[in-house]
């Protein structure tokens, strides 16, 4: 640490006495108040030719050429630059990084199937994995081994800010010593309000919550006149309090506002009270519970009903899943799919009846109209609140009705996703969420049900 101090002061970085650079074997480097901080008080300056950016790097006319950019053409600077050893103008700054972070993306494929199985994060990491080695043969190979480029690629997604339009992304040394607080941040990386004029037309009006934000497409072509790289030679950015810090107080940046299954994937750890995080549940999942409590046709039949109402869920990469909130509020869509596979046949029969009357109806409408058509809307009106009364018209069978069976589901999701701490604790919720609400609301439910069975459906 006393190198990277020596080295920074080099640089002409500065930064306040009030912060203390702690170096934990355990858990690596943080950044603490030694005196209160109040809101506004810049706490560093940042020189910004002092970043390892692919501007600034030695390595500018090699990833130039390669019409590399974004987090793989800083990848490669940075594998440069440390490849340089003590000859690289970064050494005393690139010595205090760890090899890699320990991101899902260096995780064995073994420890994926472990660690991730059940969760979001399993197929996209394995496809992650895929796209990182593609790349490496078309673009790094033989420069640089794969290992190499896994690792700092890790260290690109866990450490870059967005500096301005001229570097795009870079390594921000200091900066990036400061760990996250979802919500609770205390400083900010920024741009001087106080800067000149040339720093006002390459700096961005950067986003805090996305310091660490996505990757950057700028095009910046224009190597060969900024070759000696004197463009923002006196360029700075700041370090500034946004809220108060008392002495003895971990000093905390932010990385954006993301849940658990984000903060895991690109910077390797997890927060147990993020009140950003949710829990997908995929519908396969769903849909595998459902035929194994009750049959493949019966779940067929069900899903097929669901997508008539014109329900769906959520989709990525090639998967459908729904979400629960924080709360433990599960998607509306879910509740739906859940109350139409616990629905008695009587039931079900009569809700695929109004929806094959409705979608008849809807076929002989003008193709102009957009409207949903009145029978399926009620359909789904009546779906939703039997469902939000804890469906207390079901008559089970296979796991048990309404809420009772919701939870059955909710325990086997988690049990089957292997999911963690955090994630738990909103499937409890969830469970809470649909027993409590099965208990409150079935009185409400049924006031609510009263006017629409004089509407549109006579006997759900
Ligand atoms: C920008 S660096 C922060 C400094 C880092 N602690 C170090 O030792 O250099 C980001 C990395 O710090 C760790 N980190 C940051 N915030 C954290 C938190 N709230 N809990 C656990 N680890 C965190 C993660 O390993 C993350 O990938």
């Amino acid at each position: 640490m006393r190198g990277f101090k020596r080295w920074m002061r080099a640089q002409g970085f500065e930064y306040s006495d009030a912060l203390e650079l702690v170096d934990s074997p355990d858990e690596g480097i943080s950044i603490r108040a030694l005196h209160d901080l109040r809101e506004g008080d810049a706490v560093a300056t940042i020189p910004k030719r002092a970043c390892l950016t692919i501007k600034n790097s030695g390595a500018r006319r090699m990833i130039a050429k390669a019409g590399l950019e974004g987090h793989l053409g800083l990848s490669l600077a940075v594998m440069y630059e440390r490849s340089l050893g003590i000859a690289s103008p970064w050494h005393g700054y690139l010595q205090i990084l760890p090899e890699k972070e320990c991101a899902p993306l260096v995780w064995s494929g073994e420890e994926i199937d472990a660690l991730l199985f059940g969760t979001e994060l399993h197929k996209i990491v394995k496809e992650d994995k895929k796209l990182v080695h593609e790349d490496w043969k078309e673009f790094i190979e033989p420069a640089f081994g794969v290992d190499q480029y896994f690792s700092a690629k890790t260290l690109v997604a866990s450490r870059s800010f967005e500096i301005d339009a001229y570097h795009g992304y870079g390594m921000v040394p200091f900066a990036d010593l400061f760990n996250h607080k979802t919500g609770l941040e205390n400083v900010h990386f920024t741009a001087p309000s106080s800067s000149s004029s040339s720093d006002d037309d390459d700096d961005d009006d950067d986003d805090d919550e996305d310091d660490h934000g996505h990757e950057h497409d700028d095009d910046d072509d224009d190597d060969e006149d900024h070759d000696d790289h004197d463009v923002d030679d006196n360029g700075k950015m700041e370090m500034v309090v946004v809220r108060g810090v008392e002495a003895g107080d971990e000093v905390f940046n932010t990385y954006g506002s993301m849940g658990n299954a984000a903060l895991l994937h690109r910077y390797g750890f997890t927060e147990i009270d993020n009140s950003f995080d949710i829990v997908n549940i995929d519908l396969s999942l769903v849909l595998q519970w459902s035929s194994s409590s009750f049959s493949s046709r019966h779940t067929r039949a069900r899903l097929s009903l669901w997508r008539r109402l014109s329900f769906s869920g959520c989709a990525s990469q090639n998967s459908e899943y729904f979400e629960i909130s924080s709360e433990g509020e599960p998607q509306l869509e879910l509740l739906v799919l859940l109350y139409i596979i616990f629905l008695p046949e009587e039931a079900y029969e009569k809700l695929n009846q109004a929806a094959d009357y409705s979608t008849d109806a809807g076929d002989a409408q003008d193709d102009d109209d957009d409207d949903e058509d009145a029978g399926g809307k009620a359909a789904a009106e009546v779906v939703i609140l039997n469902t939000a009364g804890g469906g207390g018209g079901c008559g089970g069978g296979g796991g048990g009705g309404g809420a009772g069976g919701e939870a059955i589901q909710i325990r086997e999701a988690s049990r089957l996703s292997g999911l963690r701490v955090a994630e738990r604790r909103i499937l409890r919720k969830l469970r809470a969420y649909a027993s409590g609400r099965w208990k409150t609301k079935r009185k409400k439910r049924e006031e609510l049900e009263e006017p629409l069975r004089g509407r549109h459906m006579t006997s759900l």
